[in-house]
């Protein structure tokens, strides 16, 4: 098996860099993913409403002077249309800021959908979710980023949306009434310090994107606590595990709370870069205006003039310089986004990377199958389920071989026993025959399909679903099979008696009824066990691989099940220490470890020798 490199050492710390702008524009493009999208829609809609905004924000701005005149003027009849034209555009104002607010709310929401449906389709496609889980070291917390990161990022660019959409249009607007009115210094000075402003900016914001990089993992990291008490609140409290507990658990919060506190003094000093640039901004066009009165250019006018001069130049550049310290004031935001960008980037491209090395093809036949289906049948013999030649394997990050050169057949009606030490590799065997790992050398061959007509697995953990009885049941599939309504349930319901589950049904008051319960709290593990046979029994598979499946059970009930399953015609692959399981099988395969194994025939069989091949 190839070694998988913790890419996690190796990599940068997250900045405002080309590769942020790199996985910015990558995400773009899922938000985005054609002009006609519902997004560019909204984007389109919001730029109209903006700059009507804009427009009736201007109109407002100007009521003052006019209602000086009329008012100086004692004229009543211009007063009451000023006061009706007021009302108009006080109301058009509020209703325009807030279908602004409303169409960008829409816009987070449906960002949010595009970006996380993304994301789950590449975590949910074949294994990647197993890889990124368990063999992956090199990216923490794949929940948290798609969970809380992605709903981040969609809110932050949400927020910034109308100020920047606007942006252009004002910046241009008022750069050019600024060019008309003060000449090219203007423009040249506010655009120069606009310049100084960012670059200051972008060296304030440099440690703020990867402290808050590492907060969210720390963030990630205290969920995953509570969520592991969460689900292991029995067995902790079997330990009077409560202090233990504590203790663990708030060294995750401090840890969190020092970075984010590290994080708030960073902050610090970029709000005081942001709000120092605010407020001399408000000087800048004095200062603007002071270069050619000391230079003596405006020498020929009178002080009224010059007065007059000095008002309307300020008035102008202050609308410039407005323009700009608004994007400036997006520098905190930005941050935000730039930290999540990160996030969100890294995990888009870890799971391309799984995607890509994950030999998802037939060593045989050098095709690709789809992981994910019920029909990876590839050309074999019609009554063998696996053809396994020359194996060998190992496990993650070990150099030792947990089996060499091991083959064998899995055939219809040759039940096979699993045995060995702990750590020999029996559950992993399991592993390289479901392709979750892949083979160091060798060859493994899965001959049937996976599924209710193929192979199916019970792994060591029972797994229960969340949902209804009837979905426990049939899990994996999605719907009734064969759907036969009333029929389908007398099966059921005949499975959880043959299983030994029946009292379920009196529990959870019926097959269908939603149950507030959490099913790994209030089954035993027994219960559990048998419960994953009432859902082998229904799916009936030809083959059924378990692994230590009657653990938590009695001989009886165990003899009970391995009879059932043999009446319904499934050969057995199972992994087990008991001995009692050995009268139920024709076949060992023993792990011995240090890379052998030995193969033997049940029921007074012969023994073969090490490493031999032996068709079963
Ligand atoms: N995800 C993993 N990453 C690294 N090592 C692993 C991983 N899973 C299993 N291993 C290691 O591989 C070895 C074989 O594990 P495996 O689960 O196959 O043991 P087993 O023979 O089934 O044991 P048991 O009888 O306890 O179930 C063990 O040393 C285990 O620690």
């Amino acid at each position: 098996m190839p070694r998988l490199e913790k890419t996690g050492k190796g990599t940068k710390r997250p900045k405002l860099d080309w590769r942020f702008v790199q996985r910015f524009c990558s995400i773009q493009k899922v938000l985005f993913p054609s002009w006609t999208s519902q997004s560019v829609l909204m984007f389109g809609t919001l730029l109209v409403v903006t700059l009507t905004e804009q427009l009736i924000i201007y109109q407002v701005g100007v009521l003052p002077s006019h209602f000086y005149n009329v008012l100086a003027d004692k004229d009543s009849s211009g007063f009451r249309s000023l006061v009706g034209a007021a009302m108009v555009l006080i109301v058009l104002n509020s209703t325009l800021k807030s279908v602004d607010q409303y169409i960008c709310n829409q816009m987070y929401v449906n960002w949010r959908r595009t970006l996380t449906e993304s994301l789950h389709s590449a975590y949910f496609q074949g294994r990647v979710y197993y890889t990124l889980n368990v063999l992956r070291e090199d990216i923490d917390n794949p929940d948290q980023r798609i969970s809380q990161d992605a709903e981040r990022l969609c809110k932050q660019m949400s927020s910034m949306a109308s100020r920047l959409i606007v942006s252009p249009f004002t910046l241009s607007y008022y750069t050019y009434q600024c060019f008309h009115s003060t000449g090219w210094i203007g423009p040249v000075s506010i655009f120069g310090y606009f310049l100084v402003g960012t670059v200051a900016n972008k060296i304030l914001m440099g440690p703020i994107v990867s402290t808050l990089f590492e907060q969210e993992k720390l963030e990630g990291d205290f969920r995953f606590k509570h969520m592991q008490i969460r689900v292991n609140a029995e067995s902790a409290a079997f330990f009077r595990a409560g202090k233990v507990e504590h203790m663990r658990t708030d060294r995750r919060l401090q840890a969190l709370l020092q970075t984010q506190r590290s994080l708030i003094n960073k902050e610090l000093w970029l709000y005081i870069g942001v709000n120092t640039f605010d407020y001399l901004g408000g000087f800048l066009s004095y200062i603007i205006i002071a270069i050619p009165i000391f230079s003596g250019i405006y020498d020929g006018l009178s002080p009224g003039e010059l007065s007059a001069l000095i008002s309307k130049n300020a008035f102008v550049c202050i609308y410039l310089i407005n323009g700009f310290t608004q994007l400036i004031d997006l520098s905190t935001t930005l941050s935000d986004v730039a930290g999540y960008t990160h996030r969100i980037g890294e995990l888009r491209e870890v799971m391309d990377d799984i995607l890509h090395t994950q030999c998802d093809y037939d060593p045989a036949s050098g095709q690709s199958y789809d992981f994910d289906s019920d029909f990876n049948v590839h050309g074999g013999p019609v009554d063998t389920a696996f053809v396994v030649e020359h194996l060998s394997y190992k496990s993650p990050y070990s150099d030792q071989l947990l089996v060499e050169d091991l083959s064998l057949k899995i055939s219809q009606g040759t039940h096979l026993l699993i045995v060995g030490n702990t750590g020999t590799g029996k559950t992993s065997l399991l592993r390289v025959l479901n392709r979750l790992w892949e083979a160091d050398s060798g060859l493994v061959q899965m001959t049937t399909c996976f599924g209710p007509r193929g192979t199916l697995f019970l792994p060591q953990k029972p797994y229960l679903t969340d949902g209804t009885l009837r979905e426990q049941i049939i899990y994996p599939l999605k719907d009734n099979y064969p759907a036969s309504g009333s029929v389908d349930d007398d099966r059921i319901i005949r499975f959880l008696e043959l299983a030994g589950v029946s009292s379920l049904l009196k529990r959870t008051g019926g097959l269908d009824e939603k149950v507030d319960w959490n099913w790994y709290d209030v089954l035993s593990p027994g219960e559990m066990q048998r419960l994953c046979f009432a859902r082998l029994f229904y799916l009936q598979p030809q083959y059924a691989v378990l692994d230590e499946a009657t653990s938590a059970l009695t001989e009886e009930a165990e003899a009970q099940l391995y009879r059932t399953c043999k009446q319904l015609g499934m050969t057995l692959v199972s992994l087990g220490h008991r001995s009692s399981l050995e009268k139920y099988h024709d076949v060992q395969l023993r792990l011995c470890g240090g890379g052998r194994w030995e193969l033997t025939k049940l029921k007074g069989a012969s023994r073969s020798s090490d490493h031999n091949e032996e068709d079963m």
